[in-house]
């Protein structure tokens, strides 16, 4: 499964505890970070992560488009809820687009534990038939515009 990890700068010494703790599940899976909570997380925890810009810088909007490729299985986004960010209005779009395309997202620890335990136990499963059905969808989709391209050649 792919998961998306985030943290806002008061929040990414949880992030940090909570990657430590859950190291043996995260690592069975693909992680993906905005910038520096990413390199924040891998300074301490041994985790192979890919990551994005940081997020003020599209970081957000870079995992976003993932979410809108149905490329994402999870985002764990530890927000500063008393804090204002200067980049607010990309940070609403990747929670609205994880409601769009129906990605689990926890945005504090407790919440962030359950679904962590519950895809270990497998509980997240459906994520893989929505991923093969975005497949199948975008074979019918490319089939279909190799079948127009010929036919445009043939005339
Ligand atoms: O601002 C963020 C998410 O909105 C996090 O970005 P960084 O991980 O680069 O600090």
């Amino acid at each position: 499964m792919n998961i998306a990890l985030i943290a806002h700068d008061n929040s990414k010494e949880k992030m940090i505890q909570f990657t430590r703790a859950y190291q043996r599940y995260l690592e069975k899976h693909n992680l993906y970070a905005t910038g520096t909570t990413g390199a924040r997380i891998q300074q301490k925890v041994k985790l192979d992560i890919h990551l994005f810009r940081s997020g003020p810088l599209g970081g957000d909007q870079e995992i976003g488009a993932m979410a809108a490729n149905n490329e994402l299985d999870m985002v764990i986004f530890f927000r500063d809820p008393l804090t204002p960010q200067p980049h607010d209005p990309g940070i609403s779009a990747l929670m609205r687009l994880c409601d769009v395309y129906d990605i689990p997202l926890a945005t504090n620890m407790g919440s962030a534990e359950i679904l962590i335990r519950s895809l270990d136990r497998g509980d997240l499963e459906w994520r893989n038939v929505i991923r093969e059905d975005k497949e199948k969808e975008l074979l019918k989709k490319s089939l279909f515009f190799e079948s127009v391209k010929s036919n445009i050649f043939h005339y």
